[in-house]
């Protein structure tokens, strides 16, 4: 659920947020705040109103903090009937050369720090961010957690009211796990780029009542015996069902493939349900729309943030036919002794063969993903109402090793059965996916020649280290052999 979907349930996060965390105790905070600008305009529980497309792009080119903070709030302070917000758009209408950048800097950073005041969260990660601006110029890299590691993901509360009915539009997404959207919005910091790979969405529009009909339902399949299940697996015709075994003795996953989400989910339960639970199909036909839709909001955003109207020259051309399917995964660990922790490895490390993935997973956890520094395993906690975005090998090699797909798995920790909803989103089999020189960079080095999509595809299936389950082979070894050459 997104946070502020009830009343109730708002204040409690707010109030366990402020009791765990510390303020962020700044002078500018108060005395600095300009006089036009007026707090109360993002008062929690206050709808904030949704940004324009043109606001971010235009806040990502001054700086990817005020892109993700505005991503956070939405544009209340753009639009709060102040002097600000006049100069903010004033200067969106007459072009990004005419903004009083130092003006506008210091009043973003002024609205922040105020904001940070009731989001602890995000007081916490601006903290970091003057920090390391302090220390260089270099924007965000990602944050340390107080014990072993980091985690992957900080989750800003968005406390919006959110008609997760209504459908999206363009401009209305996003409140982006910032540490993780920072690593992708840097371009100007190589390090950051090739660093998690992963972050975290809300304010995505699937409601938790969705979420738990697609949890009632696919108990209903998995819970079926196996021999009824197998009539969907690998000897079958259709081949949707993966049974446990070839995963990991724990994994088992029904596939359901778009763009007729429907149709495809109705060809396997007609084969194994005699009473056919016909609801199934409408749910994750509305599931699958809902995840395309935030599939090309993030693909134009990730275009955007690898360089200046990316997305207008290259998600016509070059994304525009991408494709979806989805995996609804349950794991189910072996039943210790009541209480007692487990750690059975449920998916092998692998990277997905994807453009993006969207993972929903339930609340016992246990995605984790690889540090590339040093190798060690770091926990993608689970956040109520946020979904994980990964970036694949697909998109990896189409921006040059800008956006990077990293290895990741799942440990089943606590002796319960999860569940987890994969959403892949793909180009067309027969798509040569080749970097444009733009993308690449003058005098940078590229990492792959052209390949056919579905040649990395058969590379992946047809090496048993290479499949999904269990990984080994990435899209850099299907390229080892090819020339590597410069733009
Ligand atoms: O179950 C999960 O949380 C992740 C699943 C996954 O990584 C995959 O299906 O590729
Ligand atoms: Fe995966």
């Amino acid at each position: 659920m997104i946070e502020g979907k009830s009343e109730k349930g708002k204040s409690k996060e707010i109030g366990h947020e402020e009791d765990s965390e510390g303020k962020l105790l700044s002078p500018s905070s108060k005395e600095a705040k300009p006089s036009s600008y007026c707090p109360s305009s993002a008062t929690p529980g206050v709808p904030l109103y949704p940004l324009q497309l043109d606001v971010v792009k235009h806040l990502v080119k001054l700086s990817p903090v005020k892109a993700v903070l505005a991503c956070v709030f939405g544009n209340c302070i753009l639009y709060g009937g102040n002097d600000y917000s006049s100069t903010m758009s004033g200067s969106l209408t007459n072009g990004p050369g005419s903004v009083q950048k130092h003006d506008a800097d210091r009043l973003f950073f002024e609205f922040a720090l105020d904001q940070s005041e009731r989001f602890p969260t995000l007081n916490r990660w601006i903290q970091i961010q003057t920090n390391l601006h302090r220390v260089s110029e270099v924007a965000v890299t990602a944050e340390h957690s107080v014990n072993d590691g980091i985690e992957a993901k900080t989750s800003v509360k968005r406390f919006r009211e959110h008609d997760s009915d209504s459908d999206l539009e363009h401009d209305e997404l996003v409140a982006v796990g910032t540490s993780s959207l920072s690593v992708l919005t840097d371009t100007t910091n190589e390090s950051a780029c090739h660093h998690w790979g992963f972050f975290n969405i809300v304010n995505h529009g699937v409601s938790k009542d969705l979420y738990e009909s697609i949890h009632s339902f696919s108990n209903q399949f998995f819970d079926l015996p196996s021999e009824t299940k197998l009539k969907l697996g690998p000897s079958s015709c259709i081949k949707t069902y993966t049974p446990p075994f070839i995963a990991s003795p724990y994994f088992e996953s029904l596939k359901v493939c778009g763009p007729d989400f429907h149709s495809s989910a109705q060809d396997s339960i007609d084969v194994i349900f005699d009473e056919k639970p016909h609801e199934f199909c409408e749910i994750l036909e509305e599931y699958g729309k809902r995840m395309t839709k935030l599939s090309n909001k993030i693909m134009k955003i990730a275009l955007m943030i690898l360089g200046e109207e990316f997305d207008t020259r290259f998600y016509n051309s070059d994304f525009k036919k991408c494709h979806g399917y989805l995996r609804i995964n349950r794991y189910s660990p072996p039943m210790k002794s009541e209480g007692k922790e487990t750690t059975e490895l449920g998916l092998g490390m692998h990277t997905d063969m994807s453009c993006i993935t969207i993972v929903y997973q339930d609340d016992s956890g246990g995605l984790q993903v690889k540090s590339k520094e040093d190798g060690r395993w770091m926990d993608i906690a689970q956040s109520e109402g946020t979904l994980v975005v990964n970036i694949g090998d697909l998109l990896q090699a189409w921006s040059n090793n800008k956006l990077v797909s990293s290895e990741h798995r799942v440990v089943l920790k606590k002796p319960v059965n999860r569940l987890s909803i994969a959403f892949f989103w793909c180009f067309e089999d027969e798509k040569v996916i080749y970097a444009p020189k733009e993308v690449v960079g003058n005098g940078n080095m590229r990492f792959y020649e052209p390949f056919v999509c579905s040649d990395y595809l058969k590379f992946r299936e047809s090496n048993e280290e290479g499949k999904f389950e269990k990984v080994g082979f990435t899209v850099k070894d299907f390229v080892t052999n090819n020339t590597k050459s410069s733009v």
